[in-house]
């Protein structure tokens, strides 16, 4: 086994979920599916409630932003447009940014908010690697403090641990973050983590899956390692080369353990 020793000025092991905590086949088998599935139904049912109105709203301004974009689909304003024809606009603008695997915020916003109803009726629970909650729980004991940061909604991450396989382990995050602090390949985003949970930048160790978001986090002086898993994209020889790469949690080495 490989191990990569974790910098001692590290005190914030920083977590991207997909690919890295959660195999990205579940995302892709089983959250997006319910998304396509669903969706239309959850607009009809939910039109007229303030939340919903708020996502849609959120999607329409994406939709005016992504109007230069191949096969953009425009979401009509309200007035005049017939109620079915508005729903099938936003219907078709989901299944457009998921095609894509867009991690608007608008988008993970709803999709968080359809996953409720599915996570709290126990019809659907998250899935982690085996070495994801023992690690955390050596992380915690080693007085690291441990943080997500998602293009999923903070709403949804709080789903996926409040409802895993492993049971309840919200308890063992001490925050989230999501797309409302910056995207994850923009490097200032991780100068606001940092500046939001009270550190520097290099007292963070992100652990990632995708090389352009380690990259922006290494350009604000945050650690990373790369999390190769089974399912994930594969890397170029260049950044097997340049990168600490992990395949398990239980591969950090954690000087004070
Ligand atoms: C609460 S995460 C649900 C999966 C998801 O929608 C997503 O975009 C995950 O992206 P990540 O940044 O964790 O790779
Ligand atoms: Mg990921």
């Amino acid at each position: 086994m490989v191990v990569v020793s974790v910098p001692a000025e590290v005190t914030v092991i920083l977590l991207d979920i997909e690919g890295t905590t959660t195999p990205i086949a579940f995302v892709k088998d089983v959250l997006f599916p319910y998304i396509k599935e669903n969706v239309k139904e959850y607009l009809q049912t939910h039109w007229e409630e303030e939340e919903c109105q708020q996502d849609v709203s959120l999607l329409r301004k994406q939709a005016e932003e992504d109007a230069h974009l191949d096969g953009a689909v425009p979401i009509p304003v309200a007035s005049g447009s017939d109620l079915q024809q508005m729903i099938q606009a936003v219907v078709d603008n989901v299944y457009w940014q998921m095609s894509h695997d867009r991690k608007t915020t608008a988008l993970k916003q709803l999709q968080g908010h359809m996953w409720k109803a599915a996570f709290m009726a126990g019809r659907m629970k998250a899935e982690f690697f085996a070495d994801v909650v023992p690690a955390v729980r050596r992380w915690r004991e080693a007085g690291m403090k441990v943080y997500i940061y998602s293009s999923g909604s903070v709403e949804a991450q709080k789903l996926l641990f409040g409802h895993s396989t492993e049971g309840d382990i919200l308890e063992l995050i001490d925050g989230h973050f999501d797309t409302k602090i910056g995207h994850k390949v923009e490097s200032e985003s991780y100068r606001k983590i940092a500046d939001s949970i009270g550190c520097s930048t290099n007292n963070i160790l992100f652990l990632t899956d995708v090389t352009v978001e380690a990259s922006a986090a290494e350009e604000a002086d945050v650690h990373v390692a790369v999390v190769v898993r089974p399912g994930n994209a594969g890397l170029t020889d260049d950044e097997k080369t340049y990168y600490n790469l992990i395949t398990s949690f239980s591969e950090l080495y954690l000087p004070s353990t």
